[in-house]
């Protein structure tokens, strides 16, 4: 009889953690039925919809199981707005002990026909590889970012070593091994310019990636070749590229109801071919009253039709309260609004979408490529600068809006914005790329592709041949 080799993974409950993790655990249970997994499920008080897509997403894997971790009292809400990686970071550190017990139990339900071969760590979770260590258990990296992202948390704790201090956005560029060019400091990670602990904690987390057994990334080698070169130094443990692994039914919300789905998917049928751009900008990605304006004037004056999903940063506010007079009326029958959440990956793949203005994300930007949807960069926060830049000036897959924007940066301008519109529709050379890009990833996940062959490699490593 074969033994079963039982994994435990431990998400970040944000849904563009979430996405491709869960995804990618259902991945591996159906391509070796050696494999069982279990879910430890923390619970965060502003990511309320994560605990119901967790379940909903795993209701129909035998294989998967979720463990519930009891509550803990959330770090003071002024750490959020001071560094949202922080108070992630302080969050997870008091869910320690609370894993700990998890492991420990079910490393001790084990029989002697299952045994558990590893933990599977989000970055933000790092610290955890000491209760794998205690239990005797490796630890894997799941990073729900990029190659060019590993390369940077993998060279910050030298630079800290020689620094000591966090970065300046007036810092000269940073050459970062595994990114072509040396990048302006202006795009680098929010995290590490803050004061107030994000440095400290990205810090932190960096210095722990080299003591995993192996990095999983959500990325394939074909569209970041450079980096993925560059960790072939010696001292990286094994990067695995796995993906691009994508929820294509899209995580559902509860901002989001049927009627609405319906309305929107309607909407877009009744369009032409390529002639929609659609704004969508992550689940948190949001925009203040000064800056909807500007957006909703831009999309008029490029003469697009436009599907938007808007979040506005004032709370309660409906969309006729931030927009400008009269605009509904003369956008009808070429815009639509959607409110709060849209059905992003059905959007993407539909034949109307010809671009699309993201913030970056990098689910969103996998998403976008593999229905061959060409972005405009509009990053806010995390590391959707970084993204952002990468797109446009290294791999030439997105039309540059601002690669430096982030959280309160100055207005974008409606001329800026109607420019960019114009140009995701119009530069037919970065669409062929985008498509030619698309297509790569689709033969990367096939058999015998880069990335079905890295799994393979993976669950060998994990748990040898059968
Ligand atoms: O209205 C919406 C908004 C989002 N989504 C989906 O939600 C996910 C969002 O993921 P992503 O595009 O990566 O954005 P964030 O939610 O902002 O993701 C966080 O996690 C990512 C992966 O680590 C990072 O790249 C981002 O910077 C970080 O903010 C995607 O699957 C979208 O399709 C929808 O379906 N509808």
């Amino acid at each position: 009889m074969k033994q079963a080799a039982e994994l435990i993974f431990v998400p970040v409950p944000g849904v563009g953690h979430l996405v491709s993790t869960l995804e990618f655990a259902k991945r591996l249970i159906d391509r070796d039925d050696r494999l069982f997994i279990k879910i430890l499920s923390m619970k965060f008080p502003f990511t309320s919809t994560a605990d119901a897509y967790t379940r909903s997403l795993t209701a129909s894997q035998p294989r998967i199981q979720i463990i519930d971790l009891p509550q803990v009292d959330p770090p003071p809400s002024l750490d959020l707005s001071v560094s949202t990686e922080n108070y992630i970071y302080v969050f997870i550190e008091k869910n320690i002990p609370n894993v700990k017990k998890a492991v420990t139990d079910i490393v001790s339900s084990n029989s002697g026909s299952s045994h558990v071969v590893g933990l599977v760590l989000d970055f933000f979770c790092l610290s955890m590889i000491d209760v794998g260590t205690e239990l005797n258990l490796p630890s894997y990296l799941f990073l729900t970012a990029n190659l060019g992202f590993l390369a940077l948390m993998l060279c910050l704790p030298t630079r800290h070593n020689q620094i000591g201090t966090e970065f300046s956005e007036s810092d000269p560029e940073f050459f970062i091994p595994g990114i072509v060019n040396p990048v302006p400091s202006g795009v680098l990670p929010s995290a590490v310019f803050n004061k107030h602990g994000g440095y400290t904690a990205y810090v932190k987390l960096a210095q722990r990636f080299r003591d995993t057994k192996g990095i999983m990334v959500n990325s394939f080698r074909e569209l970041e070749p450079y980096a993925f070169d560059s960790f072939s130094d010696g001292q990286t443990p094994p990067v695995y590229t796995i993906g691009p692994v994508l929820d294509l039914k899209g995580p559902p919300n509860p901002a989001l109801d049927e009627a609405q789905h319906d309305n929107i998917m309607k909407w877009l049928d009744d369009q032409p071919p390529l002639s929609v751009v659609f704004l969508c900008f992550g689940s948190m990605g949001s925009f203040d009253e000064t800056q909807v304006k500007e957006m909703a004037l831009g999309l008029e004056s490029s003469g697009h039709r436009f599907l938007w999903s808007l979040r506005s940063r004032t709370p309660n506010a409906l969309a006729d309260d931030v927009l400008p007079e009269g605009f509904f009326d003369r956008i009808k029958g070429k815009g639509m609004i959607c409110s709060g959440w849209a059905p992003q990956v059905e959007v993407l793949a539909h034949k109307a979408i010809g671009g699309f203005v993201s913030h970056c994300g990098w689910n969103s930007i996998l998403e976008s490529l593999w229905h061959g949807v060409p972005i405009v960069t509009w990053p806010i926060y995390a590391e959707q600068q970084l993204n952002a830049y990468r797109m446009v000036k290294e791999l030439g897959l997105a039309v540059e809006l601002r690669l430096d924007y982030r959280n309160g940066s100055n207005l974008v301008m409606a001329d800026e914005i109607e420019r960019a519109v114009r140009r995701v529709v119009d530069d037919h050379e970065v669409r062929k790329k985008v498509k030619e890009m698309g297509e790569m990833a689709r033969k990367a996940l096939m058999d015998g592709g880069s990335s079905f062959n890295s799994i393979g490699q993976l669950i060998e490593d994990m748990i040898g041949t059968s």
